[in-house]
């Protein structure tokens, strides 16, 4: 496959590799290139990848995993689907959405998150899987509005039957920014799965804030400046600065116990009014007052389906 791709521009750097627009077969893929010092991150991305039964709607589609031999070297390189309209976070900065679109958003997030974290059982099940890097810019918008989770390789996955972790969870991993307050503080407990599970829910609790600050009501009201977004904002970046160090995380999260605003329009409004309640019980700073991924996209399934009727 490696040979027939012809990449044509770089549209991403990742923790690991760069992101590439390509084409294959005259059809737009993206991929990720890695270079040949970050081979663990391109095999353990693949391994998550090739998980049994993980393909889903709301998991970036992935095609296949290949080496590029070529004069300089090996590069590593994955295959996915191409999704124009790019990651959340750069979606978000250039665009607000009306709160019909923010509960399919949300919804579509907190169902991937929900298909990664349960189990499938039976002889040839999934594991549960968690992501340990949930962030809006690992998220990418689909032409049909949903949104689909990318970037696996910090994942550990949990064979429920044998009771084991696929990796030694090394404890401190993913983007300080989104990094739950147990995490910071290094008091997570890597021998519970359901502590990982928890700590992803804190992560999308901040993207669900992402989404709910440039959402704006769906009929127009006059433009009322109570019902309008608000600018893109990145969590906490009225509290720390463009690179958080732990301790900076750490000062905010556990010292002063802070988490970002939930303005007051978000009261007037049914949906922003649901999803701020999601929002405040999965940041909570105990972890199992959290709601479960499959909670989340129930909640907000029931919150899609009744507030289109009433429209
Ligand atoms: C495994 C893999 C291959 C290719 C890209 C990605 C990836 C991302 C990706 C995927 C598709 C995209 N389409 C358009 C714009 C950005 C994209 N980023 C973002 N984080 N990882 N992952």
């Amino acid at each position: 496959i490696a040979k027939q791709i012809v990449i044509e521009r770089q549209i991403g750097e990742g923790r690991f590799g760069k992101v590439c627009l390509a084409n294959w077969r005259g059809a737009h893929v993206a991929v990720k290139i890695f270079t040949t010092i970050n081979d663990q991150s391109w095999l353990r991305e693949t391994e998550i990848y090739q998980t049994v039964l993980l393909r889903h709607d709301n998991i970036l589609g992935f095609i296949a995993a290949d080496l590029k031999v070529s004069v300089g070297g090996a590069q590593m390189m994955l295959i996915t689907e191409y999704h124009k309209r790019g990651s959340l976070h750069d979606f978000l900065k250039e665009n607000t959405i009306d709160t019909a679109q923010l509960v399919v958003m949300a919804r579509s997030i907190a169902s991937g998150l929900a298909h990664l974290h349960e189990p499938i059982n039976g002889t040839h099940g999934k594991p549960c899987i968690a992501h340990r890097d949930i962030k809006s810019r690992n998220i990418l918008v689909k032409t049909d509005g949903e949104c689909c989770i990318a970037d696996f390789a910090l994942a550990v996955r949990y064979d429920s039957r044998r009771n084991e972790i696929d990796i030694a969870p090394n404890s401190r991993v993913g983007t300080r920014r989104y990094m739950a307050p147990e995490v910071v503080n290094d008091t997570i407990d890597v021998t519970s799965f359901s502590a990982f599970k928890s700590a992803d829910m804190y992560s999308a609790s901040l993207v669900f804030w992402e989404l709910c600050r440039r959402s704006r009501q769906s009929w127009p009201v006059g433009g009322s400046p109570m019902l309008q977004a608000d600018e893109y904002m990145l969590p906490y970046a009225n509290l720390v600065g463009p690179d958080p160090s732990v301790d900076d995380m750490r000062l905010v999260l556990i010292v002063q116990g802070a988490r970002p605003d939930i303005p007051m329009r978000w009261k007037c409004d049914n949906r922003l009014r649901v999803i701020s309640e999601i929002i405040q019980f999965c940041w909570h700073q105990n972890p199992n007052v959290r709601l479960a991924a499959l909670r989340v996209m129930k909640t907000l399934r029931k919150l899609e389906d009744s507030e289109t009727l009433e429209n």
